[in-house]
């Protein structure tokens, strides 16, 4: 039997998901999606044909699946609101929420629950996402496989099994497209300085980065073999890469991630200290 999954909040995380389960063949039939805004419901029934509620506790009310999809600053009213209804029905609990852990959502919603944490990036919205996924000791194997499918539709799936990975997984996944962009920035700016049109510059930067993931995501080699075959002996590329090396980039790699994890952390006791 299909499950029936059911989104509090419908903004740009929720819609990724069930936009990617619909194209992916998941009836929109067994989704619901829910928002504050009027205008909002009407696009949801008309784009995606899913259900759509202003009802929180309505629409949890035969779900199997609840996916917490809002801003982490207003989840904890979401799921005081929903507590009883949550506890009537035991569904499944998965959150996108950033920096709250599954304890803390387990005792806004009165115990006792099945949950799963997930960390997505923002490539999800082209269904290229990464998302880490944490799950507490009350998911079932049933559920994982279930929360894996769904995820899918919006890339790529990495289960941890230690919840403070998941502060690893934002540093490289969660925050990591930043990375690139900023990269994609800096080569076009070079690209121009070397008296390359802005727009040329553009075209050949963000094909190039494509290019480098699809080649190493299908080659058999490793991405440290793959920059070698680049490189050939006393050419240009191997002056590139001593620049860039030399320059400390491995180490700013280390430190920013570091960085970021540390943030993370911050967040995650800020939320705590809130409670
Ligand atoms: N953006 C990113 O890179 C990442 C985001 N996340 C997480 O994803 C979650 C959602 O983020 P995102 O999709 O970007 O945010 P959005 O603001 O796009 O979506 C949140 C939605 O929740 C709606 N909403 C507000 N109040 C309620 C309520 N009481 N009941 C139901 N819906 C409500 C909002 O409606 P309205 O706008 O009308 O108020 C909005 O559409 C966050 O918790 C974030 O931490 C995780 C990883 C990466
Ligand atoms: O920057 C942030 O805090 C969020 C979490 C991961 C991506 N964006």
């Amino acid at each position: 039997m299909t499950s029936k999954v059911t989104f509090i909040g419908a903004g740009n995380m929720a819609s990724a998901i069930f936009g990617g389960m619909i194209d992916g063949g998941y009836p929109a039939d067994a989704i619901t999606a829910t928002s504050p805004n009027d205008d909002a419901l009407v696009q949801l029934r008309d784009r995606y044909g899913i259900h759509a509620s202003s009802d929180n506790n309505a629409a949890v009310a035969e779900a199997n699946v609840v996916v917490l999809a809002v801003k982490p600053d207003i989840m904890r009213d979401v799921c005081l609101d929903l507590r009883d209804s949550i506890q009537a029905r035991q569904p499944l609990i998965v959150s996108v929420a950033a920096g709250l852990t599954a304890d803390t959502l387990d005792e806004w919603l009165g115990g006792g629950l099945p949950i799963i944490r997930c960390m997505p990036n923002t490539p999800s919205l082209v269904g290229a996402g990464a998302s880490g996924l944490y799950a507490n000791p009350r998911v079932s194997d049933d559920q994982r496989q279930l929360t894996t499918t769904l995820l899918e539709a919006i890339g790529l799936v990495e289960w941890v099994d230690d919840e403070a990975l998941l502060e690893a997984v934002t540093a490289i996944s969660g925050s990591g497209p930043a990375y690139f962009f900023l990269m994609f920035e800096a080569l076009i700016e070079a690209g121009k300085q070397l008296g390359l049109p802005a727009d040329s510059a553009h075209r050949l930067a963000l094909q190039t980065g494509f290019g480098a993931a699809k080649m190493a995501q299908q080659s058999e080699h490793d991405p440290a073999r793959l920059k070698r075959n680049v490189m050939s002996p006393g050419g240009t590329t191997e002056r590139a890469i001593h620049v860039l090396e030399d320059g400390g980039l491995r180490e700013l790699f280390e430190n920013a991630t570091q960085a970021c994890a540390a943030r993370a952390r911050e967040l995650s006791e800020e939320i705590g200290e809130k409670r």
